[in-house]
């Protein structure tokens, strides 16, 4: 594994599901982010997608057992942002030379996608070999992952996009993936938190990675 994708590998072994969150109403960050973690999934990855990102990731912080990462982030200004919001690692849907470069200069923990053969070539020559494979069942589903990492074999991946507690577990038994990322956990609107946390609990129970 290279230097830089060690501490995302970390967080890439704390649960099977890195739940994926949108949130749209800042008074839904600190119960949608308690019931993920009382079910087991203490990494929570908040995209930059809604005006209230920045500030649920703060607010997500102070639940105690969460690792908190920024999802979405497309620039070297949104690794800054979420770096500053106190982010815990950085979720990318790709990879440009820029963002890489940024990240591997703010040593915060990076998961950048990948989509093919090239995207993965790209990131080893940035020095990252722990990334995440969007849009995963677009992209050709498990059978793509698994012909793509026989030559590269060095990556390993969090699928996302696409992902369902019914193909999960076709993800998780590849050599090649360390988690998935998926949406399924929390519906859009308001929490229903009792349902939440049982989503995170049958979720967690999907078959996780030891460290080898
Ligand atoms: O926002 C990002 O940074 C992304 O790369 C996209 C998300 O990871 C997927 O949209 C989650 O996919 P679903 O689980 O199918 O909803």
């Amino acid at each position: 594994m290279t230097a830089k994708s060690a501490a995302v590998e970390k967080v890439m072994r704390l649960a099977p599901v890195i739940p994926v969150l949108v949130i749209e109403d800042i008074e839904h960050a600190l119960p949608i982010a308690e019931a993920l973690v009382a079910g087991g999934l203490p990494a929570l990855e908040v995209t930059l997608r809604t005006e209230c990102a920045i500030e649920a990731i703060k607010v997500m912080k102070q639940v105690p057992g969460a690792t908190v990462g920024a999802g979405t982030v497309l620039t070297p200004d949104d690794l800054a942002k979420s770096i500053d919001a106190g982010a815990e690692f950085i979720v990318s849907p790709g990879l440009t030379p820029t963002l890489g470069e940024a990240a591997a200069k703010s040593g915060i923990p990076f998961l950048p996608g990948t989509a093919n053969a090239s995207d993965v070539m790209l990131a080893l020559e940035l020095g990252f070999d722990r990334l995440k494979f969007f849009p995963a069942m677009a992209a050709g589903g498990p059978s793509a992952l698994k012909a793509i990492s026989a030559p590269l074999a060095a990556a390993k991946f969090c699928p996302t996009g696409g992902v369902t507690p019914d193909n999960a577990p076709d993800w998780l038994a590849l050599d090649a993936v360390l988690c998935v990322g998926g949406s399924w956990m929390v519906p859009k609107g308001s929490p229903d938190v009792a349902k939440i946390e049982a989503t995170a609990r049958a979720a967690a129970q999907l078959g996780s990675k030891e460290t080898a």
